[in-house]
């Protein structure tokens, strides 16, 4: 827990008898509510696990965002709860169906059944001079991913970025393969802050940047 302010629309609250991070929108996965608000749990989300933690991600709410890698939306549910127009790439069919349920519950959440590896099938689509970009792909060329997205971010723009070291090696060290990263960033990015989310993801690294 930590002192860093939290955007407008997030808030530490009393659920179920502790304080939780917390956005208000419809319940997304059977997480304690208490009225509008709903338990933003952070061992189930690597950017709640940043925001919990204390990472400076500079957010104020109302960010025009692009979210690499939305599963069935644990996480980019609660973004579109604080943000502006969210963009949500995802490129299993799968999980795709219940994002879609989650958009379903929120007019700033747009569903886009893409591959991150090719943001030219989405450029028609997403608006340019975005304000944030979050990326949790979770597979091989995670840095190379977020260097071709860089392209949608303005140059005040943030990048919020989950790395798990297991999907680039699962034989090699962490920080090996986090150092790596960072240096493949650098091609597109400034990193302003990064850090390993234990306790509550192992041997992921969460990085705050900027465009270059
Ligand atoms: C760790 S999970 C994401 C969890 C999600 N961010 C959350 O917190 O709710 C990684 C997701 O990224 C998706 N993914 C991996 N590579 C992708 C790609 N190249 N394009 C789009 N989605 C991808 C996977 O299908 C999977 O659903």
């Amino acid at each position: 827990m930590s002192d860093e302010p939290l955007p407008a629309g997030v808030e530490r609250r009393t659920i179920g008898g502790r304080e939780r991070l917390a956005t208000r929108g419809e319940p997304v996965y059977g997480e304690p509510t208490d009225g509008e608000w709903r338990a933003w749990d952070p061992s189930r989300s690597k950017l709640g696990a940043m925001i919990d933690l204390g990472m400076d991600v500079g957010l104020e709410g109302g960010e025009r965002t692009l979210y690499l890698g939305a599963a069935a939306g644990t996480t980019v549910g609660h973004v579109a709860d604080f943000a502006g127009p969210t963009y949500a790439v995802e490129f299993a069919p799968r999980p795709m169906r219940e994002l879609l349920g989650v958009a379903a519950d929120r007019d700033r959440l747009f569903p886009l059944l893409k591959d991150a590896r090719r943001p030219e099938t989405y450029a028609h689509v997403v608006e340019s001079d975005l304000d944030l970009l979050v990326q949790d792909v979770a597979t091989r060329g995670q840095a190379a991913v977020a260097v071709r997205n860089a392209r949608f971010l303005g140059d005040d723009g943030r990048l919020l970025l989950a790395i798990k070291a297991r999907s680039e090696d699962v034989t090699a060290d962490p920080e090996a393969v986090f150092s790596d990263v960072r240096s493949r960033l650098s091609d597109a990015y400034r990193i302003l802050e990064d850090r390993r989310l234990e306790p509550h993801h192992d041997d992921h690294l969460g990085i705050v940047a900027t465009p270059r």
